[in-house]
């Protein structure tokens, strides 16, 4: 059967923009619950726009080393949310929370992806990102060579994708999910519902061509 990869958009802080995702099918919606980025959203701006979304488009709350109070804010006012821990917390503290969750890693060369992701078995998933100042959300794309056979599945394959650029991350990661921010913003922080559209159409045609090639599968 085709696998298709299933797709979030991140960093939302406009109604128009969480519809942008929905209508152009994306599965989860990315809030980031982290003052220092310029998507920061805070928990009741978060509620409203989680209250638009349809059944089975998930919110997700996107966290880096933030404190129990922190977490506890967010998950008051969007208590759905799966959790992106996308900082230096350990397992435990992953745990800790006892919400189903991902953990982002930091990718750069010399970075023990076999190792961190089994020391987060009970993540959902593992995310892939670049390793960048300030934890993420930095637009930069990692060596995707880099991510070793016999890694743990699913994997979310994140930083610095675009139109131009997922089909090819697709293909050589073949992930599960992909994961979008500044590449489908017209400036740092503010989305452009015509590139989530693009976006969203990007990955559709990426797994079409895996499929038709024979390659319909997630990574071997
Ligand atoms: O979006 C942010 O500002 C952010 C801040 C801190 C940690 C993670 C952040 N975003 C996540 O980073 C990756 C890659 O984003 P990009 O597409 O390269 O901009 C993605 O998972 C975002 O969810």
């Amino acid at each position: 059967m085709t696998h298709r990869t299933r797709i979030k958009v991140c960093g939302l802080r406009r109604e128009a923009d969480v519809a942008a995702a929905v209508e152009a099918g994306a599965d989860a919606i990315g809030f980031v619950f982290y003052a220092k980025s310029p998507r920061a959203i805070t928990p009741p701006d978060a509620a409203r726009l989680a209250r638009v979304l349809p059944p089975f488009v998930m919110p997700v709350g996107l966290f880096v080393n933030a404190s129990d109070a922190e977490l506890g804010a967010a998950l008051d006012a969007v208590p759905n949310m799966l959790i992106q821990f996308h900082g230096d917390e350990t397992a435990a503290q992953c745990e800790r929370v006892q919400r189903p969750y991902i953990r982002a890693a930091r990718m750069a060369p010399g970075f023990d992806l076999l190792n961190f992701a089994a020391s987060f078995t009970s993540a959902q998933a593992i995310l892939l990102d670049a390793h960048v100042d300030g934890y993420g959300g930095g637009g930069k794309v990692f060596d995707w060579s880099l991510v070793p056979q016999g890694v743990r599945s699913p994997l979310v394959l994140s930083g610095g994708l675009s139109a131009a650029n997922v089909a090819d991350g697709i293909a050589h990661v073949r992930p599960w999910a992909v994961d979008v921010s500044s590449g489908v913003e017209s400036s740092k922080g503010v989305k452009d519902p015509g590139l989530i559209h693009e976006f969203c159409r990007a990955v559709r045609q990426a797994d079409e061509r895996l499929a038709a090639a024979g390659l319909d599968r997630e990574r071997p």
